[in-house]
Formats: structure tokens, sequence, C-alpha cells
């Protein structure tokens, strides 16, 4: 039978990667750990990457160079932490990033990966825009879908593949794909599943060797329920074969995972953490929020935490409980708080002397200075 080294010295000492890359992919839970990353930064007060001047992300959907990064020019190769939208170029990448950086990334299934994302980019994708609903466009989706239009369609067809920095339009290829998902190995040391998106934490966790609170989380980003497409059983079949290059790299990745699981892991401590994961979570649910579920943006009574909504989605948020003391309204305020306002609020914390983001948001900053000395301001 298989011996570990950690069955004759139990607890091997590891010390907490700070430097991490993580490459955010489109609809895939990513904004989840994005939150937890930018958690990360301010608790070990790390230098983290963000989108220069007014960007909102890291020039997707251009490739990524350097010069879309906040004062690359004066920091250079001494960043910690990477994780906003970017469409992957390593060599790139590689001279923001410390040199023991860890590279990770996720997918998701592409046959939900396609839904959530034809219903959050109904207006912004030609080929969403002019189809009625996700089953219509399946049905044939070359009718809707243009080589003109290939620029605005990214999201349309095989978005995983092109955020990793390949094209998106290639043709399913044996040779070509096998490369690809070998180089993918290489230059990422781990790809997470959004499925099984606990299991990955856990995963996770202790490939960085973080703490179980670095890695809890409340789930972002979710859609209203009437705002979810129920697929045909014949579109599943049909999003495998449109978006093969997906579906591919999604089966590949899904094995090696659990290869990870088996080798890092176990199955048995995975079940143990997981639990653990989740009863840490429901108990920071019970201190943090007044409403149990998410709600949706109508309902949302400080502004400063609503979501950016986007086409025929209704993207879902929390509302804090009223009377938490100032500590715990700091964590539970980081811990809902939305990709666009988290990340400009680390924008002026990182960037003081920078012109703040301009975000359209009704005095998101001013309402987060409030919060801080009034908790309980609505
Ligand atoms: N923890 C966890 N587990 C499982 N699924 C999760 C989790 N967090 C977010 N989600 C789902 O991920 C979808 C949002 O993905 P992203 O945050 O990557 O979207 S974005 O590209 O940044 O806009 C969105 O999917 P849909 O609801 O299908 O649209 C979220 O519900």
């Amino acid at each position: 039978s298989y011996h570990s080294p950690e069955l004759v010295t139990p607890h091997l000492p590891c010390r907490a990667r700070t430097n991490v890359m993580f490459l955010k992919t489109h609809k895939t839970a990513s904004s989840t750990i994005l939150n937890m990353l930018f958690r990360f930064t301010e608790k070990h007060n790390l230098t983290i990457a963000l989108p220069a001047k007014q960007l909102v992300h890291l020039g997707y959907p251009e490739t990524f160079t350097t010069s879309f990064v906040e004062e690359f020019q004066t920091i250079g190769q001494n960043y910690n932490i990477m994780c906003n939208h970017l469409r992957f170029n390593r060599l790139e990448v590689q001279k923001v990033m410390a040199e023991n950086t860890f590279y990770f990334s996720i997918v998701r299934n592409p046959v939900s990966q396609l839904e959530s994302s034809y219903v959050y980019y109904k207006d912004a994708a030609p080929a969403f825009r002019t189809s009625k609903d996700v089953n219509e466009y399946l049905a044939s989706p070359m009718s809707y879908y243009h080589k003109v239009n290939y620029k605005q369609n990214i999201y349309a067809r095989n978005n995983m593949w092109f955020d990793f920095g390949y094209d998106n339009n290639a043709k399913d290829d044996e040779s070509y794909i096998q490369a690809v998902l070998e180089e993918i190995e290489q230059n990422f040391h781990l790809v997470l599943i959004a499925d099984y998106f606990d299991e990955s934490m856990i995963l996770l966790k202790h490939a960085l060797c973080w703490d179980l609170d670095d890695v809890v989380y409340f789930k972002l980003n979710s859609r209203k329920e009437d705002t979810v497409q129920t697929l045909t059983p014949e579109s599943k079949e049909r999003v495998k074969v449109w978006c093969s290059l997906d579906w591919k790299l999604y089966l590949h990745f899904n094995q090696t995972f659990w290869k990870r699981i088996q080798e890092i892991v176990g199955l048995e401590e995975l079940e143990k953490e997981v639990n653990h994961l989740r009863a840490r979570q429901k108990e920071l649910m019970e201190t943090c929020l007044s409403d149990w579920r998410p709600v949706e943006k109508t309902r949302i009574k400080d502004k400063a935490l609503m979501p950016f909504q986007s086409g025929a989605a209704s993207i879902l948020s929390y509302n804090l409980n009223q009377d938490l003391d100032n500590k715990s309204l700091r964590t539970c305020q980081k811990i809902v708080m939305p990709e666009l306002q988290y990340m400009s609020y680390l924008y002026a914390l990182q960037h003081p002397h920078k012109k703040r983001k301009q975000l359209g948001f009704p005095l998101f900053w001013n309402s987060f200075q409030e919060n801080k000395t009034s908790p309980s301001h609505s």
C-alpha cells in the first residue's frame, strides 16, 4: 500500500504561499475566488497587480501585456497576487509575478457555463442577442455566430479556451488539443473545477498551505432562479459539440483534479475538510447576514454592495446584519463585497495618489467610510 511521508511525520511544516496568480475564467465561480484572493491580499499586506488607470479588467479581451497593470513601471516583477480578468499570455504574466509564483485557474462544465454565459452576455454577444433563447441558439449556432463578430462573440463559443490564451475558433484537432492541454499543464500548477467548488477549495488550501478561513467564502454572482434557462437534453449534447474545445478542456482537467485530490488530500480527509468548510461557512453566514439567502438587486439595502448587473441575468447579493460590532462588520463586508467595489477599494489603498476608479456606483467609497464609524448605516 501507499505510504506518504505524512504517515511518518504527521504534520509536515509548510509555509503559506503568498505569490499567487489566478487566471479568472468567465462564468466559472471565479468571482468567488477573486474575493477570497482580495481578502488574502489584505490579510498579508500583499502587493496586488490591479487594472491600470480606469480599467476594470487587466485588458480583457485583449491578450495580457504588462501595460495593463497599475504601476508596473515602478513595481516591476514584484507583485504577489494577480487575479482580475485577463487573457492569459505566459511570457507577459511572468514579467509581473515573482519567480516562485503559484499559478492556478478554474473550469466549469461547458454545459452550465455556456447557459450562464448566454444569459449574462445576452446583450454583449451578437450571437446571443439575435437568438431567442439558449435552446434556439444551440439548435443552429452557425446561423447566429458570424465571423465578422468574432471579437464580440468570444462568450458564445469556447470561452474558457479563449481565456487560457488560445483560439476559440480553432479546429477540433486531436494533436492540437493535446498540445494545448500539455501547455496548460506546464503553465498552471492547479486547475480547479467549479462543479466541485468545496472540494476545489480544500485542494487549493492544501496546495497553498493556507488555513481553512482563507478558503471560506459566500457564493457570489449567482442568479435569481427565474433568469436561469433550462437546457433540453438535445441542447446539452450540442454544447459538447459546439464548444468541443472547452468540453475537452473540462474532461481533461476534471480527470487531473481527482488525481490531485487523491495524491494531496485523500478522499476520506477531503470529506472531513469539506464538512469543516461548510460548517464554518454556515457559522459566518449566521453572523454576517440578515437574510439567510442572497437577494435580488431591488432588495439590497446597502447600494454599495450592489453587484454589477448584466444582460438578462438578475445577479444576487447579500444584506448584512445591522448590529455587527466593528470587527465583524469589516470581515462580513469584505466577504460579500462585489468584484468592482472591492477592486476599486484595493486600488485606492494601494495607489492612494492615483485618481480613483470611476465606477458609476452611488457613493460606494463614502458608504464604506461611513460604515466604519456607524455600523447602523443602511
Ligand atoms: N461557490 C460556488 N459554487 C458553485 N458555483 C458558484 C460559486 N460561486 C459562484 N458560482 C457560480 O458561478 C457563476 C458566476 O461565475 P463568475 O463569477 O466566474 O462570473 S464572471 O465571469 O466573473 O462574471 C454563477 O453561475 P450561474 O448562477 O449559473 O450564472 C454563480 O452562481
